[in-house]
């Protein structure tokens, strides 16, 4: 069987340099193309890449996909800083090739896919849910993509179900203080040397407190998501929110 023919942008980062290494390692996989900031995406195209790991900045990741999605490249995205503008950006292109595949994950990791999962379960049944994000220094965003994704769905779930607002009799504040507002829902991120990737969703109701924390301790944990999302991609054209759609999670 011939393998699957991939490339990686953002090769020489912190997460695109150890997912050069996953997809070496992988069996199935050939790795066609590496590239950096300054190379030039015709090398894809040289390469017969049939999907792009893209891992770059929130700066790039848009010319770079307008790139692929033009080219017919299947691509699969690990990059933050998705807006409901960019996705429809994205989607509309998706039309025009509309045989093209996208994976965008905020997370790879299963722990980080579960946390999100169980943060959706459990948040109708609490009063209160607040989101704290501990990321490594060198991080450019803020709030993470995955404290965002995860306060989204805990909002949506809680809409379903019809909460209440969240308690918080807070009349003054430094700026700041009180985190960001993701739907409603407090985001809190927090910047510390010697961390990697870390999230902890906190849940109050009457009398307890429900505590859901996820610990990347090392860039190793995402890699077998990316590689599950290039062997999928291939064959789900359109746009894929999320890794857990490519999971059996029910
Ligand atoms: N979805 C997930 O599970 C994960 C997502 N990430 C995200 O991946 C992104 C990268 O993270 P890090 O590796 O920590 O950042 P990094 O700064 O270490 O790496 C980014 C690399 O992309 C390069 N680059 C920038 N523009 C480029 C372009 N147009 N073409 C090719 N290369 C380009 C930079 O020179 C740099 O080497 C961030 O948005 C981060 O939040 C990181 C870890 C896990
Ligand atoms: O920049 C990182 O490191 C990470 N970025 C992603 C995010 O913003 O959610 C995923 C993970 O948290 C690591």
């Amino acid at each position: 069987m011939s393998k699957l023919r991939v490339a990686v942008l953002g090769a020489k980062g912190r997460i695109g340099s150890e997912a050069v290494r996953a997809i070496e390692a992988a069996e199935d996989m050939e790795l066609v193309a590496a590239l950096s900031r300054g190379d030039k995406l015709e090398a894809l195209v040289e390469a017969d890449a049939q999907v792009v790991v893209e891992l770059t900045t929130p700066a790039s990741v848009m010319g770079n996909l307008d790139f692929c999605v033009r080219h017919g490249i299947h691509a699969v995205v690990g990059t933050t800083g998705w807006t409901d503008e960019r996705l429809a950006q994205l989607r509309s292109w998706l039309e025009t090739f509309p045989e093209t595949g996208v994976l965008i994950a905020p997370n790879f990791s299963i722990g980080a896919v579960l946390t999100m999962k169980f943060a959706q379960q459990a948040a109708p049944y609490f009063e209160s849910v607040e989101v704290v994000e501990l990321h490594h220094p060198n991080k450019a965003d803020a709030p993470s993509g995955t404290a965002t994704r995860t306060a989204q769905l805990i909002a949506a779930a809680r809409a379903e179900a019809g909460s209440a607002p969240q308690p918080d009799a807070t009349t003054t504040a430094l700026d700041g203080a009180r985190g960001a507002d993701v739907d409603g829902v407090p985001v809190h991120a927090i910047r510390l040397r010697g961390l990697l990737a870390h999230q902890e969703v906190l849940l109050g109701g009457e009398g307890e407190t429900l505590t859901i924390r996820h610990d990347s301790l090392h860039h190793s944990s995402f890699m077998p998501g990316i590689l599950l999302g290039a062997r999928r991609v291939v064959t789900t054209p359109g746009l894929t929110f999320g890794l857990e759609n490519f999971l059996d999670l029910n």
